[in-house]
This record gives C-alpha cells, sequence and structure tokens, in this order.
C-alpha cells in the first residue's frame, strides 16, 4: 500500500493556536531532592476556546498554569501564548504581559480580592495599574459588574458578599484589562455545588460574550462535563483528551457525545490505558498494522 506524502515541510507545531506548550519542562530543585512537575508536556489551544484541565493530585496542572501566565518560568521546552515567548521573555515584558494578556482567578476565593476595597475599586485598581482614564474605568467597571450579575456588589466588600459573588467579582478583577486568555486554578474548590454551577456559568458567559480563551483547573467532574474539550494530565504530561459536541436527532432531541482521545506527543508516542494492555495481555513487544484509515496494535504471540 502507498502511504500518503508528508508536507515537503512540516508546519510549525501550533503555528495557529492562541496557547502552544511544547515538550515543556519544569524542574523544581529543593536541596538535593529534583521533582520534575512538567515532562514534556504538548498541549495547543485556540483562541476563543473553553477548555478545562483535569487530572491527579500533584500531576502538574497548577504549575502549567503558573506558567503560562507568566507568574513561574519553564525550565525547558517551549510555551507560547499570542506572540508571547514565556521562556525568553524580559521581566519588563513579563509585567506586561501579566497586566494585559493574562487574567487569574484563584481558588482561595479571599486571596483574589482584597478586605478593605469595594468590588468596584479592586476591579478598576488593574486599570489603574495600566494607567487608564478614570471615566473609560469606570465604565469597564460597571459592563464587567452587570455581565457577571453582581452589579448590586458595586460598592460590597468581601465579607459582605457570599463566596459565588465573591468569585464573579474575583473574575470581573481578572478581565479588566481585557486579557486574551482567562486562566482559573480550581475556581469552585471552596463552594457548594449550586454555586459552583454558577460561577463556571460566569465563567462561560465571558467566554462567549467577550471572547476570551478560558483555561480552567478542576476536580470538579460536572464543570469537566460542560466544556468541549477536557484535557488530562498525568505524570506531567497530556494524556488524554475528551471532545463534546452536541448533537440533534431527527425528532429535535439534543444530546451530548463525548469521545476520548489519545494524546500522541510529537515523536508519536501514545500511551495505551491500561485496562486495555491488561484486557489482551500487552506487555514489552506488540505488533503494529497500517490499514487504509487506522492503525491496529497486536498482541506479541510469542
Ligand atoms: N514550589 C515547588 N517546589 C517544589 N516542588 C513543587 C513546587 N510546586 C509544585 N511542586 C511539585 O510539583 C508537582 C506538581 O505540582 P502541581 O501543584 O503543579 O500539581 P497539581 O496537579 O496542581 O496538584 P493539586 O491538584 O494537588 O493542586 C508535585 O509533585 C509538587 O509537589
Amino acid at each position: 500500500m502507498s502511504l500518503p506524502q508528508p508536507p515537503e515541510r512540516a508546519a510549525e507545531f501550533g503555528r495557529d493556536a492562541l496557547i502552544v506548550c511544547d515538550n515543556l519542562v519544569r524542574i523544581y530543585q529543593t536541596g538535593s531532592i529534583e521533582v520534575q512537575a512538567l515532562q514534556g508536556l504538548d498541549l495547543l489551544v485556540g483562541a476563543g476556546e473553553m477548555i478545562a484541565v483535569v487530572g491527579a493530585s500533584g500531576s502538574g496542572k497548577s504549575t502549567l498554569l503558573s506558567i503560562l501566565a507568566g507568574i513561574d518560568a519553564p525550565t525547558a521546552g517551549r510555551a507560547r501564548v499570542g506572540e508571547a515567548d514565556l521562556l525568553t521573555m524580559s521581566r519588563r515584558d513579563r509585567v506586561r504581559y501579566r497586566r494585559h494578556t493574562v487574567g487569574f482567578v484563584r481558588q482561595q476565593t479571599a486571596s483574589n480580592l482584597i478586605p478593605y476595597l469595594t468590588s468596584r475599586e479592586v476591579i478598576e485598581m488593574p486599570m489603574v495599574a495600566a494607567r487608564r482614564p478614570a471615566r473609560a474605568r469606570r465604565a469597564r467597571a460597571d459592563e464587567l459588574l452587570a455581565a457577571l450579575d453582581v452589579t448590586d456588589c458595586a460598592d460590597r466588600k468581601p465579607s459582605q458578599m457570599s463566596g459565588g459573588q465573591q468569585q464573579r467579582v474575583a473574575i470581573a478583577v481578572a478581565m479588566a484589562n481585557e486579557p486574551r486568555v482567562l486562566f482559573a486554578d480550581e475556581p469552585t474548590g471552596e463552594l457548594d455545588t449550586a454555586t459552583s454551577a454558577g460561577v463556571f456559568e460566569a465563567l462561560r458567559h465571558v467566554n462567549r460574550e467577550f471572547g476570551v480563551t478560558v483555561v480552567v483547573v478542576t476536580h470538579d467532574p460536572e464543570v469537566s462535563g460542560q466544556v468541549e474539550r477536557t484535557v488530562a494530565i498525568r505524570d506531567g504530561r497530556t494524556s488524554s483528551e475528551v471532545l463534546r459536541r452536541t448533537e440533534t436527532s431527527s425528532n429535535g432531541d439534543t444530546h451530548v457525545i463525548a469521545e476520548e482521545y489519545a494524546v500522541m506527543d510529537r515523536a508519536g508516542r501514545v500511551q495505551i490505558p491500561r485496562e486495555y494492555r491488561e484486557a489482551l495481555d500487552l506487555t514489552r513487544r506488540v505488533r503494529l498494522a497500517l490499514e487504509a484509515d487506522h492503525v491496529t496494535i497486536h498482541p506479541d504471540p510469542s
């Protein structure tokens, strides 16, 4: 069988994506102990997407988010958001990047806000740092308070708001300078189920209304079940992705179809899930065969 010919020159990995992680590595060194938090992670996110990142505790989710948000620096590999190269960025560019290109919402409701500032004051703060005129600041704060359904909290301090309201104000703060990407690290981790749903809906709303790309780390299957793409991280690498789409049947009923994909790295490596390996007793050696439109994997008969 003749194989289709590859293009003469391979296009740059993720050329059209807004976020590109290519073989990303982050090693933490504490004394003589080395922890490889990210071990060659590949990830592409398109402009305007909203994705969830899931994974066991310690798999590297927060490390990935801190790097992409410009808070932490990678050890090796490539990380790009828009035109910003997160490995080679100068200190000055990093400040600009954190102020204008990205917004960040943390899990701890209290750490997103400032106890003695009202919602309006805290939403205006990043715009003061960006030297936006007072009238523009006020208009943007009004727009965000309304979009996040917290207009009635404009003059309240955090202690006068519920956890859900605090997180929605935190999203407004993160959106103040019109970032291209909004990162949220377990934004519903401290909230009950009903309140979490409201905060997640607020993230979806800013994604749709303002076109901001959203990357949300979560343990909550309810949350990850509501985005079109969920990326799973295992041991510092992307291991699988679930894609969801809504289909309408001939009688008008809609249902969500979720399909799980294994992620192949750029060297062509794919991890076969443990349950598949065990079911067919796949061990060290397997036989690969190329079919017309798929590849099969057979156990080693010997
Ligand atoms: N500052 C640090 N110094 C040393 N090791 C660190 C540091 N930050 C994270 N690590 C280690 O790196 C690995 C990945 O941590 P990370 O916080 O990214 O995981 P996570 O998936 O976000 O976990 P969780 O869901 O518990 O928040 C872990 O083994 C962690 O102990």
